[in-house]
């Protein structure tokens, strides 16, 4: 699946502004970004559900909406599962499931077959004469699933499917939605404003604000290099400190950060070191870690622990470093004192320069 230089235009709105990717098949991609970022519209384009102002959309080899073409959704070989779960509570189950390949007029036999497996696909064999009132938040949300696999789409289309249901479902589903699309291989778009699901379902996360895509990469990609201040805040935690480069190769630059602490680190944009100037340096809280008294080497700093948070397995903690706060992530294991002196170390590979600042 392919989308290039797609516009969407709502009177002087633009919605969506020249956004481009392609979904290889096989793959699950998500459009992760705030409320209002275009998301929703990008994946209703592609679903036929939406015009768009300019650009070209495949499906395939396919072209299914260009300059004066817009092929109907239903005649895009895609299935689109939706937040709100749209199962029919008048009708059964198998009658949910069936509706689209009835629209087709398949054979009885072939329906019957095709839904058995859906449902045995989604885990709700047995389920077939129960009505959509009859079911929970997270049943329905399997019918739905069911509904969108039985005519063997091209593309499954995803818009927040799972955000109507309580945490503890949402999570379990999660990991339920991504094994089912790694074992059926079906090329998947996934819409999500939230993070986490983003990074834990998906092959490659397309990263939107106001309209237009900011970052396009892995989940580890996002994380461990986000190219700009926007992208380090909405994924993980960051410390955001301004530095002004002393020293760089291609690879590898030397700080200075206010208060005139020194740290190395990695670019964002990898081939194109400068040697100087200020940047946007970006640490995440769980690169700090604590080392023994008198450690030297890069990256090595002294610290005073201000704030301990106790989270379980880890301790959020407040660490005063020369005149910065920098927020670490420490082992629970032996917890260091508020107000006691520590030395900490800073993996320089979790250390990135952004070229904003
Ligand atoms: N039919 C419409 N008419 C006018 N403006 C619209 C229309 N649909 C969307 N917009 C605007 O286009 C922008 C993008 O909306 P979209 O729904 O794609 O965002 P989103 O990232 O999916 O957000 P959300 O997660 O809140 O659904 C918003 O500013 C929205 O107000």
């Amino acid at each position: 699946m392919k989308v290039e230089d797609l516009v969407v235009r709502y009177g002087k709105v633009t919605a969506v502004r020249d956004v481009s990717f392609t979904v290889e098949d096989g793959e699950f991609v998500s459009l992760l970004g705030p409320s209002g970022c275009g998301k929703t519209t990008t994946l209703r384009c592609i679903a036929g559900l939406e015009a768009s102002s300019a650009g070209v959309i495949r499906i395939g080899e396919e072209i299914v909406a260009a300059d004066g073409l817009e092929v109907p959704p239903e005649k895009r070989g895609i299935n689109m599962v939706f937040q709100s779960y749209a199962v029919w509570p008048h009708m059964s189950v198998f009658e949910n499931v069936a509706y689209g390949l009835r629209t087709r007029r398949e054979p009885r036999e072939q329906i019957e077959a095709k839904v058995g497996e859906a449902l045995s696909t989604v885990g709700l064999e047995g389920y077939a004469k129960r009505y959509g009132t009859e079911l929970s938040g997270g049943q329905q949300q399997r019918v739905a699933l069911a509904r969108a696999i039985v005519t063997s789409p091209r593309l499954l289309l995803f818009d927040e499917p799972l955000s109507n249901l309580d945490a503890g479902l949402r999570e379990r589903m999660r990991y339920e939605l991504v094994e089912l699309q790694r074992r059926l291989g079906k090329t998947s778009l996934y819409v999500t404003h939230d993070q986490s699901e983003a990074m834990l379902m998906s092959d490659r996360i397309i990263l939107m604000k106001d309209g237009e895509m900011v970052q396009m990469g892995s989940p580890r990609d996002l994380y461990d290099r986000p190219a700009s201040r926007f992208a380090a805040e909405f994924i993980g935690n960051a410390n955001l400190v301004t530095g002004e480069i002393r020293r760089a190769d291609q690879r590898r630059a030397e700080v200075v950060l206010e208060g005139g602490i020194v740290l190395e680190g990695g670019f964002a944009w990898p081939d194109h070191a400068r040697q100087s100037g200020p940047v946007l340096v970006c640490v995440r809280s769980e690169s700090i870690e604590r080392v023994p008294e008198g450690t030297t080497g890069v990256n090595c700093l002294d610290a005073v622990v201000e704030t301990v948070s106790f989270l379980g397995a880890t301790i959020s903690c407040v660490l005063r470093v020369g005149t910065l706060g920098l927020r670490a992530d420490l082992a629970a294991r032996n917890p260091p004192e508020p107000g006691s002196a520590i030395r900490v170390r800073i993996d320089p590979e979790a250390v990135t320069l952004i070229s904003e600042h």
